[in-house]
């Protein structure tokens, strides 16, 4: 299915992840209606519902690329709330910044290079996080975690998005079977990196699962990193998760 592709090595994956989302940056929007077959919008609602952010909050987007989730938030902490995006890929960035800026909420939002393990912002700063479609891109979940709940306010919510391993194993080895085969080909016929290429960026999504933990670990871990009052909710036969967390009110 993808022929001759290695996956990035641990210490080379930030470098790579960037220059990949560099690389998709103006086709990304576009290319995720086609793959989520339109359900992009419906998780995003979904999203919203466990957000519970009021007006005048000050939140955080985690690898906010293009802004989907930023301006998602944004909405709900209008008026008067801020939200900053932070993200390793300036090209994300770029496309990100003109939506921001054809939007209602430009005002209130700030889009930054930032690092998910290395936030740039000292602790208790915000009233809620969001990171949406980024765990599994980061090269450590434990260092992310640590950063999100350091920058969180006591009280403070974290809300993550992303795809998921489905805990069925037939459930899985067709989800799996539809992106190793699916995904790949549009390196070869979208963004003509096949082959050789030493970013093929969809081949790197399809694969980008392999390691990834499931939901109830996932889980686990925001409880090592000290959130509480935390839960998931599968969506889409469980291809897709919603982690909650919460920082300990002092
Ligand atoms: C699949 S995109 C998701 C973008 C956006 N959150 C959304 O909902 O569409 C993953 C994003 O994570 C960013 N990313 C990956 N590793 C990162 C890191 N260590 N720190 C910040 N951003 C990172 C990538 O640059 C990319 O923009």
């Amino acid at each position: 299915m993808a022929p001759g592709y290695q996956p990035p090595a641990p210490e080379e994956k930030e470098q790579y992840v960037r220059e990949l989302f560099d690389r998709i940056a103006e086709n990304y929007d576009a290319m995720n209606q086609v793959m989520s077959a339109g359900q992009w919008e419906r998780w995003h609602r979904e999203f919203v519902k466990q957000t519970h952010f009021r007006p005048g909050d000050h939140i955080l987007d985690v690898a906010c690329g293009t802004g989907d989730l930023t301006l998602l938030d944004a909405a709900q902490v209008a008026p008067g709330g801020r939200v900053i995006g932070v993200d390793i890929s300036e090209g994300m960035l770029e496309v990100g910044r003109r939506r921001v800026a054809a939007s209602p909420y430009r005002d209130l939002i700030t889009l930054q290079v930032g690092n998910a393990m290395d936030l740039p912002f000292p602790d208790n700063t915000f009233d809620g996080v969001t990171m949406g479609w980024a765990m599994r891109n980061v090269s450590s979940i434990p260092k992310t975690l640590a950063e999100i709940f350091r920058v969180l306010k006591p009280g403070g919510r974290f809300i993550c998005l992303e795809a998921s391993k489905p805990f069925s194993r037939v459930i899985r080895m067709g989800f799996f079977l539809y992106w190793k085969t699916f995904l790949p080909l549009i390196d070869w016929f979208v963004v003509r990196a096949g082959g050789k290429a030493r970013i093929r960026p969809y081949t790197y999504l399809s694969r980008s699962l392999d390691n990834y933990p499931f939901p109830d670990r996932l889980e686990e871990m925001f409880r090592e990193a000290g959130f509480t009052q935390t839960d998931y909710q599968l969506l889409m036969l469980g291809t897709v998760a919603i982690h909650v967390g919460t920082k300990p009110a002092r």
